[in-house]
């Protein structure tokens, strides 16, 4: 389990998160909503190691990685793909694999990439800069493939991009799960992210107003309150 308890964190004197606990249990889809500067952004950032709590813990399988830093987290298993790709556009799609494979067989890296999404294949060596950004965006999750994580924390990943690309990466992160990996969904589309989750939990200016299953929310309401009109 990946679990954050009691978390407190901010940038500087701004205080974000207080209280928040967030069990990510193994082989879990645990969909985080809330609205815009809920905290969704910044609790993903304590869950990988990008921002030190000022108060509370993180525990990865039952070792208290509290303050680490975030490449301890990614060589235990935990993938963070960030809000905005996170891919170098001055690199090619090859050698951004390469990054992402950190060390490992480059060749098997890419394989596994071009699995995910066969499009990458045709465009190896093209700059990732070039690439459509759908395609940005297959590059920047095919991470989560190629270095065989136990937790993908995915911030907003469908964001601007066409319905049909959208549905695609929906079907790559069901694939995801379905192989055993726990998934962190951040997501516009909620009625999406809640088809896959396993537990909800909704952030209402940083502090947890509802933890449970997906079955539990009133699914009407909560479009209506928190999340504008993509659904
Ligand atoms: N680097 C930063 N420095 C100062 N304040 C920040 C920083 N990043 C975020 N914040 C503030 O923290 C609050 C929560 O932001 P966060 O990005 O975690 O929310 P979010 O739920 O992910 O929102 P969004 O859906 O808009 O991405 C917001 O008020 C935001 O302005």
């Amino acid at each position: 389990m990946l679990r954050l308890h009691d978390i407190t964190a901010g940038y500087g004197d701004t205080t974000v998160l207080r209280d928040v606990s967030l069990p990510v249990p193994r082989r879990s889809v645990v969909a985080l909503l809330g609205a815009n500067g809920a905290g969704k952004t910044t609790t993903l950032r304590v869950a990988s190691g990008l921002l030190a709590p000022g108060s509370g813990t993180l525990h990865l399988d039952g070792t208290d990685l509290t303050g680490r830093r975030p490449h301890v987290l990614a060589r235990r298993g935990v993938c963070h793909v960030p809000e905005g790709r996170g891919i170098f556009p001055n690199l090619s799609v090859r050698d951004n694999i390469a990054v992402h494979a950190a060390g490992a067989d480059t060749g098997e890296a890419v394989d596994r990439a071009v699995s995910a999404f066969p499009v990458l294949g045709e465009k190896l060596g093209q700059q990732a800069g070039a690439l459509s950004g759908g395609q940005q965006q297959m590059l920047a999750l095919s991470r989560a493939y190629v270095t065989e994580p136990s937790y993908v924390l995915l911030d907003e990943v469908s964001m601007g991009l066409a319905p049909v690309v959208v549905d695609e990466i929906f079907e790559f992160l069901g694939r995801l799960a379905e192989q055993g990996c726990a998934l962190v969904l951040v997501e516009q589309y909620v009625a999406k992210a809640l088809e896959l989750a396993d537990y909800v939990f909704l952030l209402a200016r940083g502090r947890l107003e509802f933890a449970g299953e997906p079955g539990e929310l009133d699914a009407a309401q909560l479009m209506e309150k928190y999340m504008g009109t993509h659904t």
